[in-house]
């Protein structure tokens, strides 16, 4: 996580009394706590130049056609580490029900919403505005709903939304759709880099968690000084997110940002840090934000994989030698890694160097 934005007056850790949604309807101005007073990344920019990331035909990748294994070359290696999947299979139409399910959700009234809320301010878990895990943090001005979807006997119903009707069985349904898709990339990756088709894939193990979070990021009265979602890279192998029509996303190359378009139905994939320490560095987890507009609601979806929790992850042998030396030390539970590192504002992928 690269925690680029840092406030100089020390807050509370105490969570807001509104969430961003609730103040968004109260046309209510954002707290100092949410605005970004300073940045290694510089000023919010909103419209920056189109991020070049390609848009792939993924059920090509299955049957080794060279020309769509080469757009995945040239997105993922010393490249932007994101691209646009299409081909995945999943009708407009399901897309679009996701889409709807998660708005609803979130324009529930606060009572119902209040069943899904996190258990304690530390909770990974269910609904909430930004998760505070430090005084300094600045805060983002969106609400999420996280719920961990696998291992399967590890879900936390209770705070799995009743309505919308059916939201449940859509979650499970969805999140067993791009579960395909990141193991069919796996697979695809090892076969572009020569590896044995499983080398990714086994590192995660049986009990490989898979996590949905629906990001609400309503009309934000301060576009230039708040941010929806701050500068991260993803804990996980890959995330697949799935955006509304609204633009919002952004991704920092050679220390610039980049707009990512949205395409109705293509589903935009962004490599993690896991995948970057299994890669030996031959893959890059891309640094992005999201930011807010003053007019449009935006929602996203995003769906992520995670090694078992036990399980000792590293770069794989064949990605190793004279001229690549190792670049990662062996790790097991990355994600409280990567919690810890937000805690003392250190970017978790460089804790892991050896
Ligand atoms: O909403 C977005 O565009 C980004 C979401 C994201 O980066 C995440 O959920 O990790
Ligand atoms: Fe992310």
């Amino acid at each position: 996580m690269a925690n680029g934005a840092v406030l100089e007056d020390e807050n509370e850790m105490v969570p807001p009394s509104k969430t961003v949604h609730e103040m968004a309807l109260d046309g209510d101005e954002p707290p100092p706590r949410y605005f970004v007073k300073q940045s290694k990344f510089g000023l919010i920019d909103a419209s920056p130049p189109l991020a070049s990331i390609p848009t792939i035909d993924i059920s090509l990748l299955s049957s080794n056609d060279d020309e769509e294994l080469e757009k995945l070359r040239s997105a993922l290696i010393n490249s932007w580490g994101c691209f646009q999947a299409i081909g995945h299979g999943i009708p407009s139409s399901y897309l679009n029900k996701v889409r709807d399910v998660a708005r609803e959700f979130f324009q529930l009234p606060k009572e119902e919403k209040k069943k899904c809320y996190r258990r304690s301010d530390n909770d990974s878990e269910g609904y909430g505005g930004d998760k505070i895990l430090s005084e300094k943090q600045i805060l983002d001005w969106s609400d999420r709903l996280s719920l961990k979807v696998l291992p399967q006997d590890e879900r936390r119903l209770e705070l799995w939304p009743e309505t919308p009707t059916g939201f449940g069985g859509i979650i499970h349904e969805y999140s067993m759709k791009i579960k395909v898709i990141q193991d069919l990339l796996f697979k695809a990756i090892a076969k572009l880099l020569n590896l044995e088709e499983n080398s990714f894939l086994n590192q995660f193990g049986e009990r490989a968690i898979l996590t949905a979070r629906f990001n609400f990021y309503p009309p934000s009265p301060k576009p230039n000084q708040v941010l929806g979602l701050k500068p991260h890279s993803d804990k996980s192998g890959f995330t697949v997110l799935l955006q509304n029509e609204v633009e919002g996303l952004q991704i920092l190359k050679d220390n610039m940002w980049f707009r990512v378009a949205t395409i109705p139905h293509a589903l935009v994939i962004n490599v993690g840090d896991q995948m970057q320490i299994m890669s030996n560095g031959t893959i890059k987890s891309p640094v992005h934000r999201a930011v807010t507009n003053s007019e449009m609601l935006r929602i996203s979806v995003s769906i992520s994989n995670e090694a078992e929790k036990d399980k000792e992850i590293g770069p794989v042998d064949g990605l190793i030698d004279e001229k690549r030396p190792r670049l990662y030390r062996n790790v097991k539970n990355y994600a409280a890694i990567n919690l810890e590192c937000f805690q003392k504002g250190e970017v978790a992928i460089e804790t892991v160097q050896v």
